[in-house]
C-alpha cells in the first residue's frame, strides 16, 4: 500500500476546566472532548525522499510549521524510514478555531504512515507519539467521546454521546498559547461539575448536560471578543440547549436533540457569519 486517505475529524470541548499548572508552563486540564463530523481529508502518499505538504487554504503552512509535517518528520526520524510522503490536506475545519483542525492532522499523518509503512504501532504508542507535537494529538489519535485530563493527554474513554450541533466561527483567530497564558486561575470564579455532566451523558440526557456546559477559558477569550458572547445568546435565542465556546475559542457550538431546530439556527446564523456548520457528534472509526 503506497497512498492512503484518512478522514480526520473535529473536536469541541463540552466543559473545560482548568485544575492547576505545571513547571513548564503547561496548564493542568479537566475536559470533556467530543469529535464531530466535520473533517479534514488527509492523504498521505510514499514518495522517494523527503516531505512535501500540499494545501490550498492560505492559512495553512506548507513547511515544517505544519504539525502534519512535523508528525511525518517525527515518524521518519524515530523508525529510520528510507524514503518520504508526500502530504495533501483538504482542509474543512477552520483554521485557528479551537477544533483541533491542526492536531487531527498529525494524528491522521501518524496513522496513515503507520499503515503504509507497516509500523505495527498500537493505539497506545501512536498516542505517546502525538503527544510529541502538541496536547490534543492524542485525543484526535483515539476519537470518540472522552474525558482528558493531565495536559489533555491522560484519556479515559466514555460512552458514545448523540447529539446534533451547530459550529459557528467568527472571523477572528485566537492563539491557544496566549490565551493559556492570560488565564489568572485564581479569578476564576465558576467550574464545570465535570462528574455531574459525565452522568448525564452516560444517561443519553442532551438537556443535563447542555444545562451544565461551562469552558473556564471563556473568561479569557470573550472578554476580547465580545461577538463570541453573541453568538452564544444567538444560538440560545434559535433554542440550543446549551452554547459554549470550544477550547481556547473563537468558535462557539450549539448543542440540539432536535435536527429540525439546528437546521433553523444553522440558517440564522449563516446570514451572519461565513463558518456555520450543522454537524453530528461523530463517535466511528476513522
Ligand atoms: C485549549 C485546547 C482544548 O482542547 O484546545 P484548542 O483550543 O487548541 O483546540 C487544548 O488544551 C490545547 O491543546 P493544543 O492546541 O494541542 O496545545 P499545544 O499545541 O500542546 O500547546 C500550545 C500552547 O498552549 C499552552 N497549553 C496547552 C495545553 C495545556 N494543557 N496547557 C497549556 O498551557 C502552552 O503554552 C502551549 O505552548
Ligand atoms: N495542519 C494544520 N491545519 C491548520 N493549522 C495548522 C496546521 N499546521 C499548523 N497550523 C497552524 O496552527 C495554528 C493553530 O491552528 P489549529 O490547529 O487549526 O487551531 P486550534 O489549535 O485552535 O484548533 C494555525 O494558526 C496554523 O498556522
Amino acid at each position: 500500500m503506497d497512498k492512503v486517505i484518512i478522514k480526520c475529524p473535529a473536536k469541541i470541548n463540552l466543559s473545560l476546566d482548568v485544575v492547576g499548572k505545571r513547571q513548564d508552563g503547561y496548564h493542568l486540564v479537566k475536559m470533556i472532548m467530543q469529535s464531530i463530523s466535520l473533517f479534514d481529508d488527509v492523504t498521505v502518499e510514499k514518495n522517494g525522499g523527503g516531505i512535501r505538504l500540499y494545501c490550498k487554504n492560505k492559512d495553512v503552512p506548507d513547511n515544517e510549521d505544519n504539525i502534519a509535517y512535523r508528525a511525518a518528520k517525527l515518524i521518519i526520524d524515530r523508525f529510520n524510514i528510507d524514503g518520504g510522503v508526500d502530504i495533501f490536506i483538504e482542509k474543512r475545519i477552520p483554521v485557528a478555531a479551537g477544533l483541533a483542525g491542526g492536531s487531527t492532522d498529525a494524528a491522521g499523518v501518524i496513522k496513515a504512515m503507520n499503515r503504509i509503512f507497516d509500523l505495527g504501532m498500537d493505539r497506545d504508542e501512536m498516542m505517546e507519539l502525538g503527544l510529541k507535537l502538541g496536547a490534543d494529538v492524542p485525543f484526535c489519535i483515539m476519537g470518540g467521546t472522552a474525558l482528558a485530563e493531565g495536559i489533555g493527554e491522560v484519556l479515559t474513554p466514555l460512552k458514545p454521546f448523540e447529539a446534533w450541533c451547530v459550529v459557528a466561527k467568527p472571523n477572528i483567530s485566537v492563539s491557544t498559547k496566549e490565551v493559556y497564558r492570560s488565564l489568572r486561575l485564581d479569578e476564576i470564579t465558576r467550574h464545570p461539575e465535570t462528574t455531574r455532566i459525565i452522568d448525564y451523558m452516560e444517561r443519553g440526557n442532551i438537556e443535563g448536560v447542555a444545562e451544565n456546559m461551562v469552558n473556564v477559558l471563556e473568561t479569557v477569550t470573550i472578554k476580547r471578543h465580545p461577538v463570541i458572547f453573541e453568538i452564544k445568546n444567538i444560538m440560545m435565542e434559535f433554542h440550543a440547549l446549551g452554547s459554549l465556546m470550544s477550547g481556547s475559542g473563537p468558535t462557539v457550538f450549539g448543542l440540539f436533540k432536535d435536527k429540525g431546530k439546528a437546521e433553523i439556527c444553522y440558517n440564522r446564523l449563516r446570514d451572519y457569519l461565513k463558518e456555520v456548520y450543522l454537524v453530528r457528534t461523530f463517535n466511528g472509526e476513522v
